[in-house]
């Protein structure tokens, strides 16, 4: 019986405290009812302790809850999803389990069946769904490859992942371009070899995080502070996959309230502030200097190219994203901004009910 049902009964809403309470609680339960209730009408084996006993055991710990939750990932399915330049999604075109999370050789392939089946109720934290959506993007890499490296946690996952199937000859012959110190750091601990855009000025694929995808494809970058290196790389790239857990996704660019960075020269910054605030009044934009480190947290925060990053605020949709990107780019002071206007080619979701893949044709 599906555990949601069960919390329904409980009016809870909390999803994690749901699934909880149904699995440590109402399973067991309802398991020593049933078997209580099947010894009752003599359907067990008459005399035999031990069998019920067994099947007690099996019904009530947390432990076979937990199995039989894990059993249920065959609920867990992936859509690959064509979406047209206009945004239409059409039809799901297949539908596979998460080998690649999950699975490890402990895995049962034979388990896994079709998203149209039930939904599964288990729970993957917010860093496990970033996991997810990494490695569904490295299964994209070939040997051979020029691989735009990414920054941020969920970009961390697919750079690991590039590297453990490397030492494992699985690839070769990859060269990593690094979208920051940070990530230029990890695969170098990592042995992936690394090279630029100046020896590489063709990237085949990037791979990539985001901080707010539109319905569109369109993102917003940069809350990591890596948006310049991360837009030259990506915007040199073939392919560019993004990676994001289902709580990136915005109706609009601006759209969950957060921050649009800009990353600006440090001279005279308060300037350029109120100049970017100026071009958005409309919207409610409000700007932030981006502050890190110094005793108080109160130094600026500097870039890997020594600059500046503003944070700006909406209150409103600021309307036509290329309109927009093209006026802060045109103030004196601008570096460049979070905003990459149809730039991905590739956007992969991992959410609680799946991992979706979807084509910009
Ligand atoms: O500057 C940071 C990058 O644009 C990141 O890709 C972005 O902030 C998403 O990061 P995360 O995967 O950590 O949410």
């Amino acid at each position: 019986m599906p555990l949601l049902v069960e919390a329904e009964w409980l009016g809870l809403k909390d999803k994690e405290t749901e699934h909880s309470i149904a699995r440590l609680f109402v399973l067991p339960l309802l398991g020593i009812g049933v078997v209580t209730l099947a010894d009752w009408m003599n359907f067990l084996l008459e005399g035999d302790h031990m069998y019920t006993f067994v099947l007690l055991l099996q019904y009530t710990t947390p432990s076979a809850v937990l199995l039989g939750a894990i059993a249920s990932l065959r609920g867990y399915a992936e859509e690959a999803i064509c979406m047209s330049k206009s945004g239409q999604l059409n039809t799901p075109s297949m539908a596979v389990a998460y080998p690649q999370f999950f699975g490890t050789k402990k895995v049962d392939t034979s388990l896994m069946v079709s998203s149209s089946s039930s939904v599964s109720p288990v729970i993957l934290s917010q860093d496990e769904l970033k996991k997810v959506a990494a490695y569904k993007a490295v299964e994209f890499v070939e040997s051979g490859m020029v691989v735009g490296l990414g920054t941020g946690s969920t970009a961390k996952h697919a750079v690991d992942k590039i590297a453990e199937l490397l030492h494992s000859g699985k690839l070769k012959n990859i060269v990593g371009i690094p979208t920051s110190k940070i990530t230029h750091e990890q695969a170098v601990s990592l042995g992936i070899p690394l090279s630029d855009l100046n020896k590489h000025p063709i990237v085949d694929l990037a791979i990539d995080g985001a901080d707010e995808v539109d319905p569109q494809m369109n993102l917003v970058k940069g809350r990591g502070g890596s948006l310049l290196r991360e837009k030259m790389v990506e915007a040199a790239t073939k392919k560019f996959i993004v990676i994001v857990d289902e709580s990136k996704l915005v109706n609009y660019i601006g759209g969950s309230g957060l921050a649009m960075p800009v990353e600006i020269v440090p001279f005279c910054w308060e300037f350029t502030l109120k100049r970017l605030e100026m071009l958005f009044i409309e919207a409610g934009c409000v700007g932030k200097l981006r502050t890190a480190g110094g005793s108080g947290g109160e130094e600026p925060y500097v870039t890997d190219n020594g600059n500046y990053i503003i944070d700006l605020y909406f209150k409103k949709d600021m309307g036509d994203l290329k309109d927009a990107s093209d006026a802060i780019l045109r103030l004196a002071g601008v570096v460049e901004h979070g905003m990459f206007i149809d730039m991905a080619t590739t956007v992969i979701v991992a959410g609680k009910l799946g991992v979706s893949v979807t084509n910009k044709l």
